[in-house]
This record gives C-alpha cells, structure tokens and sequence, in this order.
C-alpha cells in the first residue's frame, strides 16, 4: 500500500505541487499532505489509515458530514439510469425550485458546474445588464479564479502571497476596483467618484477566504443603499456563506437582498456544482431566454442535482442551524477558554456552521486585523493539531466549517488536542 510520502512523490512530478487545487498542498504550513482514503461522518482517514477529526469538510460543502447515507444512497438510485444526458431533466427543475424556494431574492436561477463559473457570469451579467465594465470586490475576498476576481484575492492567493496573480492582462484588471472590507466609508467615497461605471460590486457577506470576518452591523445595508443609489448590481457571493450560515443563507441573517447571488459547494451534495441566480428580468437576459451568453455541457448534471437535493433536504430539518451554531460556539468558545488558560493571545470568529481562529488578542473585524495574525504561530499550532488527529484548513487565512455529524466528543477531543498542542508551544 502506497503511503502519504510516496504518493505525494509521485504526485509532483506530474502535478503542479502535487495536487489539483494549491489550498490542499501544505505549502504555507510546511510539510506534505496526506492522502485521504475514506471520509465517513466527521472524519478522514488517510491510506496509511490515520483518523483525523476534519474541519475543512471539502472546503464547504460537507455540511451534515461525510458520506451521509441520504446523499450517497440518492446518487446510487441515479446513476442506475445514467451520468450525463445533455438534454434538461426533471432533478434540475426541482433544484431550481428548491433554491428559489430557500432563497427569495432569487426569482430564477442557472446552474453551472463550480463557483468560478458560478461568479465569471454573475459579473457577466452585471455587465451585460448595466452597459458598464467596472466590478468592485474586497481586498481579501476570494471569488474563485476568474480573471477579474484574482485581484487582491483570499484563500490560496493570499495564503502564497501572491494576491494578484500573473497571467490577468492589466486591462481586466485595471477594471476591477478593490476595498477594504468591513469599511463603508470607503465604498462611499469610491462611489462617490466612479459609481456611474460601476457594473456591480461582488462581496462575501461573510468573509471566509482570509480567514472568518463578518460584517460589522449596518456594513451590507450600507452597501446595498450604494449600489442601489448608483445603478450598480449587488451581487452576494454566497458559495461559501449559503447553506452554510443559515437556511437562506447571509442574506437571510442580515436581512439584505442582493441583486444576484451565486451558490456552490453545499448546493451539490459534495459533487461539482455552482449556480447563480436572482431577480427575474435580471436572469431573463441571460441565454437564450436572453443575448447574455452563458453554457456547460455538464451543467445541471443528474447525478450532481440528486447529491444537491438530497443535502438540501437534509438541512430543512427543524433546529438544524440552531444545533450547528450552537455546536459552532462550543468549539469556538471552548478554543478560546483554551488559549487564555495557556497566556496566548487569541480570538475567534463565527456566524453558523462556520468559523475563523487567529492568533492575535484583537477581535478580528479587517483585512489588516487578519493578517497581522502570527502565522508562525498557527502553522506550529496546524501540525500540533494533525499530530494529534485534527485536520484544520492548511492556512492561517481560511474559515473552519463544522457539521451536523461532529458530536460533543469529537469538539471535546479537539480541545484537547489544543490544550496539548498550546502547552507544547508554549
Ligand atoms: C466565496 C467563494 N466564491 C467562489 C469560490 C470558488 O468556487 P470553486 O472552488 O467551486 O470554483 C469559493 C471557493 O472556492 C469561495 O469560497
Ligand atoms: N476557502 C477556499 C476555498 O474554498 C477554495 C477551495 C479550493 O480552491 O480548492
């Protein structure tokens, strides 16, 4: 049997760092990542056959754990009947029900096969809709890898250091306009100067990509007033919030009604998806109801949609956001008793199922905040933790999800895990 060390060996010399998405490599941590045989409830386990409690959850979607029989038995039933079909079928117009049905802002939705997809045409749209070219997003904020968004971008852009990757030519990045996040003031003044060829303005409502900030109270309201005020599309990038936060996602929590949203991760169940979606004369433009092109030859896939609409399923279960914030906050809340017992300065965020851990005193409300953070500190802290058989996202600036399936002994185990690892730090 092929262990962790062998397979990574061979993994680099015919991948670019060994793996198929940079965040997966332990680049910024150090270190090499394991291979994942199996995952099952809360846990992974590794081909050489070691369980690790994981708080990444592929990155998202895995939100009532791994391999929950509904999901997995759902694809079993379909794909009796076949993988790909290319003409629409009737799992796909359930999905669009069920998402407009969760979500009010959207009236009608597209889906796509990831969140880069999902976002490029939101903006396309944006654009194609208002006549205008310039998009805003925040510095920090990670939108998947379309051209326009790798701009001062999170997550593995931010964690390599290399926030704004080569390869966009200057003039599609010249029109994308970057903020501070959580900072009204200086969306007002950007406004306030190029607001009349602003197309949209992109934000996560939570941000989850440099680590996990919320909105500071008013912030999304503000922003909606803006674009509103200037003719611009808001457009909530919800493929890491929706589902995630609460049933309807941020903008049920906040109270705040995008212009167009786009899904991902939880919408596919663990397989391939993304979507975007909103008010109906917006989507109308959209092919070929519309002149807005926008295809995949994948998209809306049977076995996709069945893994969506069984997770989607799942989660209307009454309480199930109550039990998951609640599970979320014994964790968070226990981390920090943890921290303060050993002297270290620390803080969390959290909003729903998901959650950021940094390793400074200041509650944690910018960009700047975030990565002030010690991130030496946190990757001795990450491989502490895997040591001891807790998978924590590989970087100081990713949000850590939880699950229906983690349980009171796995949070208590993790704990531990960081009482011991603080200790050995200290
Ligand atoms: C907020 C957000 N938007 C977009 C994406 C891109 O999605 P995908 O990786 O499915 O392309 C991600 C994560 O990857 C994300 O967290
Ligand atoms: N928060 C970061 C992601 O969700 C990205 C996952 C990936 O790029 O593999």
């Amino acid at each position: 049997m092929s262990t962790n060390h062998e397979l990574f060996q061979r993994a680099r010399q015919l991948m670019p760092g060994g793996v198929n998405s940079p965040v997966r490599a332990f680049k910024s941590v150090g270190g090499e990542p394991f291979f994942t045989a199996r995952a099952d409830g809360a846990c992974l386990w590794d081909v050489e056959g070691r369980r690790y409690i994981d708080y990444v959850g592929s990155w998202g979607p895995m939100i009532v754990g791994h391999n929950h029989p509904a999901v997995r038995e759902a694809v079993a039933r379909v794909i009796k009947d076949g993988l790909s079909f290319g003409t629409p079928c009737p799992a796909e117009v359930a999905m669009a029900e069920t998402i407009a049905k969760l979500v009010p802002s959207v009236d009608m939705v597209r889906m796509v096969n990831s969140g880069t997809e999902a976002t490029m045409s939101a903006i396309r749209l944006a654009r194609g809709a208002t006549g205008r070219a310039k998009i805003v997003k925040f510095e920090g904020c990670y939108h998947g890898h379309g051209d326009s968004f790798l701009v001062k971008a999170g997550s593995g852009a931010l964690t390599f250091g290399v926030p704004t990757s080569p390869g966009v030519p200057k003039a599609n990045a010249d029109l994308t306009l970057t903020l501070p996040y959580n900072d009204l003031d200086a969306a007002k003044a950007l406004f306030a100067e190029q607001g009349s060829e602003i197309a949209g303005l992109i934000i996560e409502p939570v941000a989850g990509n440099m680590n996990c900030i919320p909105p500071v109270d008013g912030y999304l309201q503000g922003l909606r007033e803006l674009c509103t005020r200037h003719g611009a599309l808001l457009i909530f990038d919800e493929v890491m919030t929706g589902f995630r936060v609460a049933l309807g996602g941020a903008q049920a929590l906040y109270g705040v009604t995008p212009d167009l949203t786009t899904f991902g991760k939880i919408i596919g169940g663990g397989m391939p998806v993304g979507a975007y979606g909103g008010r109906r004369e917006l989507m109308e433009q959209i092919a070929p109801a519309g002149p807005i092109y926008q295809a995949g030859t994948l998209s809306g896939n049977p076995v996709a949609m069945a893994a969506g609409l069984a997770m989607l399923e799942l989660i209307q279960a009454p309480g199930f956001y109550d039990t998951l914030a609640a599970r979320t906050r014994l964790l968070c809340d226990g981390f920090q008793s943890v921290a303060d017992g050993a002297g270290m300065p620390f803080s969390t965020n959290r909003v729903g199922g998901m959650f950021g851990l940094f390793f400074t005193a200041q509650k944690v409300t910018s960009y700047a905040q975030a990565t002030t953070a010690d991130t030496t500190l946190f990757n001795r802290f990450f491989h502490g933790m895997l040591k001891r058989g807790v998978y924590l996202a590989p970087s100081a600036f990713e949000a850590g999800f939880l699950s229906s399936a983690h349980s009171d002994q796995d949070i208590a185990d993790t704990l531990q895990a960081a009482r011991e690892t603080l200790a050995e730090l200290g």
